[in-house]
């Protein structure tokens, strides 16, 4: 297991960055490493972000070193989405088996956490999104069907698309998590219309089923002050309370959506008007 660290910026910040410095602040690569869970800490409301992709042997984490606490779950929850082919995890020896686009929900006081494939050459890839939790919520499988399915946009400007809620009060509850996942229709590029701002909550998206060849441009920053990150299957962007984001793929993709903060209100956001940006 691997735990890097982002300690983020503020809006000012990014006047002074170059792509690489915006890059290495606000995106998280090499999640899903064959063999491996790759954990990032995010300064971000203290979410850490994480990637594994167990092959022949299954892959465990449980201990706390990393977060200050005897175990990893002491203090903190977890969804763990499926982004792959079927596997399992179990949670103190329960198993769940995880379709793809099924998400399990950990909650505060779990001891170990296993990750398998339920076959080494189709493996799964699971992404985890953990922030701290100040309460006991029961661990939960909650499998695609039962997801709440929003469908929104406007076919005539290409971003007609489908957000599936998972970890949400009206699904299955958590402590301070939301986790869903967004599928652009076929033909509809554009995510997150019209963009905004949530300045009670950060947010981090993981983009996948995007083909190797194509990019989802992200677009960042104060609305009078943006930048944009180019972004491939399997990246995480960290989205600061601060800051807004939309995007267009090249190709067709989804993205898991995760947040986090003082509420777990999805409609307190702030929308910002196309005609506001520069
Ligand atoms: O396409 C969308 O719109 C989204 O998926 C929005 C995200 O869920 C989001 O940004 C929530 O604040
Ligand atoms: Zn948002």
């Amino acid at each position: 297991m691997s735990m890097t660290t982002r300690y983020g910026a503020g809006p000012n910040q990014i006047d002074a960055m170059d792509t690489t410095a915006l890059r290495d602040t606000f995106m998280v690569e090499g999640l899903f490493t064959p063999g491996e869970i790759a954990f990032t800490y995010t300064h971000l409301d203290r979410m850490i972000v994480g990637g594994a992709v167990p092959l022949q042997s299954p892959l465990t984490f449980g201990d706390g070193s990393e977060v200050g606490t005897p175990f990893f779950f002491d203090a903190r929850e977890m969804g763990i989405a499926n982004l792959g082919q079927p596997g399992w995890i179990e949670i103190d020896g329960e198993r769940h088996a995880l379709a793809n686009r099924d998400v399990l929900y950990v909650g505060r006081g779990a001891k170990e956490i296993t990750l398998g494939s339920d076959e080494a050459d189709a493996p799964a890839r699971f992404y985890m999104n953990s922030v701290p939790a100040g309460a006991d919520i029961p661990h939960r499988l909650i499998p695609k069907s039962e997801a709440k399915v929003i469908t929104m946009g406007d076919a005539a400007r290409s971003n007609v698309r489908s957000l599936a809620m998972y970890v949400h009060p009206k699904v299955a509850p958590s402590c301070l998590l939301l986790m869903g996942i967004t599928d652009p229709a076929p033909g509809s590029l554009w995510n997150t219309m019209p963009p905004h701002l949530h300045e009670r909550r950060m947010e981090a998206y993981c983009y996948f089923d995007l083909a190797a060849e194509d990019r989802v441009m992200h677009f960042m920053g104060r609305p009078d002050n943006t930048r944009h990150l180019v972004v491939a299957n399997g990246d995480v962007v960290l989205s600061p309370a601060w800051s807004i984001h939309m995007g267009a793929g090249t190709g067709p993709y989804a993205f898991v959506w995760g947040m986090t903060g003082e509420n777990q209100a999805y409609e307190d956001v702030d929308p910002v008007a196309i005609e506001s940006l520069r």
